[in-house]
């Protein structure tokens, strides 16, 4: 379907959604572009890339440019690729927060460049190309953030891409997503980080490990994640995590009222709102799509 795609940052969403590309022949040709010369190597062996090469040769004739490095250091990327891109090609990247960088991407890309924000909702708590699947948005949804300026034309492509990765392709408002991504992703996030802190912080801390069984287990998986993309994801959507935070409070604070107060009503309202609500995802899928 494209000629040449040129991926920026072969990680564990770059290198999995290469080795899909590469595949499913989803594209003739897809060059890394990686700041690690190991993660590299460890790409093309994998064959996640059919080769590597620095921005300014992999460019050259790519029709599409997907940005799979670090929040933080996604833009510096595009900024040195301006020099290198051609008219009609279209950029898109993964980044888990959408609304600055789709506003400073889209201010610094000239006209006959297409922006497009995108973010799979699949991931994994290993970091590295090492880790990267095939499969790994098969059956996930794959969030897109077009605004008033999108080339419509861009954005069928990507949508097509999309749909041969297995994913099912997702449009909204980049505000929308960062507030809904802040409550269903950032949020679990931290949550299962204090969690964990919580045990590790008990002077029993290793005799509480060594009790814990499928509940501690299910709801820390997360914690295991890289620290340094966590804190480039709460820091670029912080006032939408804060809010976050603070309903999370209030769910909280029920519950203790409840217990403190023997208001068995209240407690079971509460945990049977929550039972009826997860009982409906999808208990045999990957993923949470209901539909
Ligand atoms: N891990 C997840 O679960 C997940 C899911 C969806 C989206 N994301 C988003 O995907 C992006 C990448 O995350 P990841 O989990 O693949 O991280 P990763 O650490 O596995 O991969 C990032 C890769 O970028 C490379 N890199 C760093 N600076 C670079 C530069 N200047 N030029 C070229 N390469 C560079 C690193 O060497 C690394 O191989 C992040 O923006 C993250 O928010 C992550
Ligand atoms: O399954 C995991 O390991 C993830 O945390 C993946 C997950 C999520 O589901 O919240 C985390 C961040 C990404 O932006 C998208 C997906």
């Amino acid at each position: 379907m494209f000629n040449k795609i040129v991926i920026a940052g072969v990680g564990l969403i770059g290198g999995s959604l290469g080795l899909a590309l590469c595949k499913r022949n989803l594209a003739n040709e897809v060059v890394g572009v990686e700041a690690n010369k190991d993660n590299l190597d460890l790409a093309i062996r994998v064959g996640a890339v059919h080769s590597g090469a620095t921005l300014a040769e992999a460019l050259v004739g790519a029709e599409l440019l997907i940005l799979a490095t670090p929040i933080g250091v996604a833009l510096g990327v595009l900024e040195m690729a301006l020099p290198y891109l051609s008219k009609g090609t279209i950029v898109t990247d993964v980044g888990s927060v959408k609304g600055r960088l789709v506003e400073r991407a889209e201010a610094m890309l000239p006209a006959g460049i297409h922006f497009v924000g995108g973010h799979p909702m699949a991931g994994l708590e290993v970091a590295g190309v090492a880790g990267a699947r095939e499969d790994l948005f098969e059956g996930a949804s794959y969030l897109l953030t077009p605004t008033e300026r999108t080339d419509r034309v861009a954005l069928t492509r990507l949508k097509q891409l999309i749909e041969g990765l297995g994913a099912k392709p997702m449009e909204l408002a980049y505000q929308e997503h960062d507030q809904a991504v802040a409550i269903i992703s950032h949020l679990p996030h931290l949550l299962a980080a204090a969690l964990v802190n919580t045990v590790s912080a008990d002077t029993k801390e290793q005799l509480l490990l060594d009790l814990a069984a499928g509940g501690f287990r299910d709801t820390t998986r997360i914690a295991a994640s890289n620290p340094m993309m966590w804190r480039d994801i709460l820091l670029t959507n912080r006032s939408q995590v804060l809010e976050a935070i603070e309903k999370f409070r209030e769910q909280l604070n029920l519950i203790e009222q409840g217990m403190l107060r023997f208001d068995s009503e209240l407690l079971v309202g509460s945990l049977t709102r929550a039972q009826n609500v997860r009982s409906t995802l999808p208990e045999n899928r990957k993923y949470c799509l209901r539909k």
